[in-house]
């Protein structure tokens, strides 16, 4: 029933105006799913390749399709292998892991329409525990998503406390509505960034004092626990010439890159700290997890790329003690679970994310309940951030 009879794929648009693959995958019996790639702009050196959009069609077009119409859409392995198949890379650039991730995810929804399941079920199964994710909330933001801001990334506020996803989603867009107000006034302009959060031309130290007083602020309001985390992106900010990690004219070695971040974990009690540094340096990583992991988050984003054998790796090493999970960084579904299940056997938290390029897509939200994630990232306002919000919201009401 799930035999695949057609794929198409067109270009869109994703959240930033640049192309991106949408696949359309059709079963005999009439299932249908859709599935578009989103794109990241601070990509680790190791993700899958992302082709030109138009490119990635013609090569997939040609090699993918064929080979898998008559595959059923049910067996998701069998959908991915085939795709790994017609591509014949590891990192495929071949074909592209925007068509390769757009019909993994495709497939998946076309075999739970036939099912008559929701997808986080098809994914999940009956069995899947009862737990939702947090949401984590992109509220402050610069590095590589906005010009003249904040030199670390993504200022991510945690509703750690929230009764339901619900009021967590409401209250992340709580503290984005807050810090306008800070920011408003302090008297500062500031525009927002490619996922949304605000974008303001202001020092770090002064990003943080902004979060932490608008935190408060609806902390006070609504009667439960926020912190707040971050993505600091450092292998953007790491300079392999240099040796050390740039902050405009200030530079940090990396003993003093561990010291900072252990500090900061320390003094504003962070829930969180995706990618403190660079993505080939394990061994700080290790250090910085030895000095703080056992009360805050250590996530690995560009470290791990959502790749057993670098989360192997790091699990050998003792780098973080969480995972961030993004399909598009590995190409497939198979494969995105795999990383799940190696980081939880081993004690992992996973954390399923976003890319700064998005689309409508709702794949994500099904992914974090199926996988019994942890947390979710994936942003707090600006349409393609709040289609997964929402979906989220309706996953949790039973109503999708
Ligand atoms: C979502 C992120 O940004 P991008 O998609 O640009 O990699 C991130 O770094 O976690
Ligand atoms: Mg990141």
């Amino acid at each position: 029933m799930t035999r695949i009879t057609s794929i198409s794929l067109r270009r869109v648009l994703d959240s930033r105006g640049n192309p991106t693959v949408e696949a359309d995958v059709l079963t005999e019996s009439g299932g249908f799913g859709r599935g578009a790639a989103p794109s990241g702009a601070s990509t680790g050196e190791y993700e899958a390749i992302e082709l030109p959009a138009n490119e990635s069609i013609a090569a997939a077009r040609e090699h993918a399709v064929p080979r898998l119409e008559g595959v059923y859409a049910g067996d998701q392995r069998a959908v991915d292998s085939a795709l790994r198949a017609a591509d014949g890379t590891d990192d495929f650039s071949a074909i592209g892991a925007n068509s390769a991730v757009a019909i993994s995810m495709a497939a998946a929804k076309a075999a739970a329409d036939v099912l008559g399941a929701p997808l986080y079920q098809h994914l999940g199964g009956a069995f899947r525990g009862e737990n939702f994710p947090i949401p984590l909330g992109n509220v402050v933001g610069g590095g590589e998503h906005a010009k003249e801001a904040t030199h670390i990334q993504e200022f991510l506020a945690a509703p750690v406390g929230a009764p339901s996803v619900s009021e967590a989603v409401f209250a992340n867009a709580a503290v984005h509505a807050a810090v306008a107000d800070v920011l408003d006034e302090r008297g500062v302009p500031a525009a927002k960034g490619d996922e949304g959060a605000w974008a303001p031309p202001i020092s770090d130290a002064d990003a943080f004092e902004v979060v932490d007083e608008a935190v408060d602020r609806v902390e006070d309001d609504v009667g439960f626990e926020i912190r707040f985390g971050l993505d600091m992106a450092a292998a953007e900010l790491y300079d392999d010439d240099e040796g050390a990690y740039v902050y405009g004219d200030e530079t940090k070695s990396t003993g003093e890159q561990v010291d900072y971040v252990a500090d900061l974990v320390e003094e504003y009690d962070l829930a969180y700290v995706e990618d403190p540094l660079d993505e080939n340096d394990y061994e700080a990583f290790a250090e910085l997890t030895d000095r703080v992991g056992d009360r805050t988050l250590i996530c690995g984003d560009d470290l791990f790329v959502t790749n057993v054998e670098r989360l192997q790796e790091g699990i050998e090493k003792g780098a973080a003690n969480s995972i961030l999970i993004k399909p598009n960084q590995i190409g497939t579904l198979s494969d995105t679970f795999d990383a799940v299940e190696l980081a939880a056997r081993n004690g992992y938290e996973t954390i399923i994310s976003h890319r700064s390029g998005e689309t409508e897509d709702t794949t994500i939200a099904h992914l974090a309940v199926a996988t019994d994630a942890g947390f979710i990232k994936t942003g707090t306002v600006g349409g393609e951030r709040t289609a997964k919000l929402n979906e989220l919201v309706r996953i949790a009401d039973d109503a999708v």
